[in-house]
């Protein structure tokens, strides 16, 4: 997917740049922000590397303070159920390592980097009190999970995961290398496990998504948190 700026044009301090995976997200990021708001929208692709990717080129700017991951996710119940949000408290790459004879190790155990942001405490703070969401770490993965032993796995490594998407990492690692503050807010579709693509409820969650965009504070108290 080409990215895409789907808001307003960023004028001189834009402020907040919320990345989202596609043209659906944006709408109903959009939609939730309304006129105005002073956010910038960016369909930037499917996956980490497309939401590092454009994240970066955005980035090079220099016109934003924040960044926020936004969109559709996978819910580990009974913590996030259907229809719920779920606000980040730090993005985790959730598959990003090695297999090994004892198990997977993260880049971080094989000694490269890290694999954990956590997102500032005022910043979660004011994502979940505006919109209700719960709180905890969301998973970054390249390949969703289709099978109960692999949400067993994920779970067994991140107790405090309540839901895995595609993105929230590269915008991360991103928003990381520029110095740069950002946060995830997430609107369940599915639920983790064993694949069973006639239960996802995308129009809930893209509506949930919305609501939640609609409820949140306005960006210059936003920026106030990082
Ligand atoms: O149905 C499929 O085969 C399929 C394969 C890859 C991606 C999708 C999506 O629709 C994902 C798009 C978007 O949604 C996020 N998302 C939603 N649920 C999950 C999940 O359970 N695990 C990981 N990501 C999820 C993700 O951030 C994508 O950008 C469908």
């Amino acid at each position: 997917m080409t990215a895409e700026r789907t808001d307003e044009q960023p004028g001189p301090a834009a402020g907040l740049l919320v990345v989202v995976a596609v043209e659906a997200e944006a709408g109903a990021v959009r939609r939730g922000l309304g006129e105005g708001s002073g956010a910038v929208v960016l369909a930037a692709g499917v996956g980490p590397a497309a939401a590092a990717a454009g994240t970066a080129a955005a980035l090079a700017g220099g016109r934003y303070r924040l960044v926020l991951s936004a969109g559709i996710a996978g819910g580990f119940a009974p913590a996030a159920p259907l229809g719920s949000l779920v606000v980040a408290d730090a993005v985790l790459a959730a598959d990003l390592g090695a297999e090994t004879p004892d198990g997977f190790a993260d880049v971080t155990e094989l000694g490269f980097g890290t694999v954990r942001h956590p997102v500032p405490p005022g910043l979660v703070a004011a994502l979940a009190g505006a919109t209700g969401g719960a709180v905890g770490e969301v998973l970054t993965v390249s390949t969703v999970t289709g099978s109960a032993e692999r949400a067993a796995a994920l779970r067994g490594r991140h107790p405090r995961a309540l839901a895995e998407a595609m993105e929230g990492f590269g915008v991360a690692e991103a928003a990381a290398r520029c110095g740069l503050a950002a946060g995830e807010l997430r609107a369940v579709s599915n639920a983790v496990g064993p694949r069973d693509r006639a239960s996802w409820r995308i129009g809930d969650a893209l509506a949930a998504l919305e609501r939640a965009f609609a409820a949140l504070p306005p960006v210059s108290v936003l920026l106030k948190e990082v």
